[in-house]
């Protein structure tokens, strides 16, 4: 198979990488800036460079992914798409927003895409092989689709490690303003609010919940201003829905436990979907930062037969101790809790 990665930063390195995880797969790059794509064939992310996009038509591509700024994302898909005319090649995208491209491309060679994993890193750099690993993707196919660029689409994206599951632009767009740009805003809401209700203290006044809530505020400030930009609309909507919401919480600040209950439930529920496997359950294992702790859990788990769906690891500032966070199914649950303890790590 051969994939063209247009724009090699933090998602088209992850997509080379993982694509090139599988035997015989030979991937071009091609980057704005000659030293991300440079600095990505010295790592091994790409096989090679291409000297421009027009050129990458010669190459043949099975599968062309774009992975620039959303800001030069119609004007490359639509390059793309030009120098691949008459060939096999599917184009399609990771843009974080669907409807601008998908409504600039009405073409039967381009079926938008959106992995909705990432990091607030950027840059080939933080490339990762494994970024994918049971990830939902979505696909925006049209009417104008080709079905078969719409198949190999879908086992190339399960062959990077991901599910590929297929929706409406615009209802993407929507979905994403709650579960992905919403949670941003806030994060940067909050820091901002904690950094001057702090000013001045010199203790070290915050703690996990804290660190937890707000991993990504202040990520990647090029591609974020750009996110926001492009769909404020939604994002208007739901930033209206929580200022509601904080005024209703502000008006009743004595009467929240049922208002906690439920969310605790919800929070449980949003975060099972898409698990295959039945319900899961989080456990979130206290450890000492020492090498091996974490594949030990892995391996424990693993030996004892239970499964574990997702996983995420935070360590604390002074990267002396962390948190592995667990997902595993909540048959297993209390087996895992158990095996843990007796390694003496505290399990919640
Ligand atoms: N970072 C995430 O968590 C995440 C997750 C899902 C989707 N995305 C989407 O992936 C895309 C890329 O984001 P990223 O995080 O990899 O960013 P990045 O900054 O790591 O990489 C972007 C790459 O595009 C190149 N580039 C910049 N401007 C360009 C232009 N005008 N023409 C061509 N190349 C250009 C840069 O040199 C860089 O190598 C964005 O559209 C973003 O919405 C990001
Ligand atoms: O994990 C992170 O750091 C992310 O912000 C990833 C995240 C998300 O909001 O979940 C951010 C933007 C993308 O378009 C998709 C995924």
């Amino acid at each position: 198979m051969r994939v063209a990665v247009l724009g090699v930063g933090l998602m088209g390195g992850s997509v080379a990488l993982a694509a090139r995880r599988r035997e015989g797969v030979r991937v071009l790059g091609w980057d704005r800036d000659p030293a991300a794509v440079e600095q990505a064939l010295a790592a091994g992310v790409i096989d090679d460079v291409a000297p421009g996009i027009p050129a990458i038509g010669a190459f043949a591509p099975d599968v062309v992914v774009v992975a620039v700024p959303l800001a030069a994302l119609t004007a490359t898909v639509a390059a793309a798409c030009a120098a691949v005319a008459g060939t096999e090649a599917i184009v399609t995208d990771v843009g974080s927003t669907k409807a601008e491209v998908v409504a600039a491309a009405p073409t039967e060679v381009f079926v938008g895409g959106h992995p909705l994993a990432g990091a607030e890193t950027a840059g080939v750099a933080h490339a990762r092989a494994d970024l994918f690993d049971g990830a939902t993707w979505y696909l925006t196919p049209t009417a104008a689709s080709s079905g078969v660029g719409y198949e190999r689409l879908h086992r190339f994206v399960t062959s990077l490690g991901a599910a590929p599951v297929a929706i409406d632009a615009a209802a993407h767009d929507r979905l994403m303003a709650a579960v992905s740009h919403l949670p941003h805003v806030l994060a940067n809401v909050m820091v901002q609010q904690a950094a001057a209700a702090l000013g001045g203290e010199t203790l070290p006044a915050t703690g996990p919940s804290f660190r937890d809530a707000t991993r990504v505020a202040g990520a990647n400030p090029l591609l974020w201003g750009q996110i926001y930009a492009a769909n404020a609309a939604a994002i208007g909507v739901q930033l209206d829905e929580t200022i509601a919401a904080l005024q209703d919480v502000r008006g009743r600040l004595h009467d929240l436990e049922a208002w906690q209950a439920e969310a605790q439930q919800l929070r449980r529920a949003l975060l099972e979907v898409g698990f295959d496997g039945g319900p899961q359950q989080e456990l979130r294992v206290s450890v000492p930062n020492v090498p091996g702790v974490v594949a030990d859990l892995a391996l424990t788990l693993g030996h004892a037969g239970i499964n574990i769906s997702d996983m995420s690891l935070a360590p604390s500032p002074d990267r002396q101790t962390g948190e592995v966070g667990l997902w595993v199914a909540a048959a297993d649950a209390e087996r895992a809790r158990q095996l843990i303890t007796a390694k003496d790590l505290p399990v919640t």
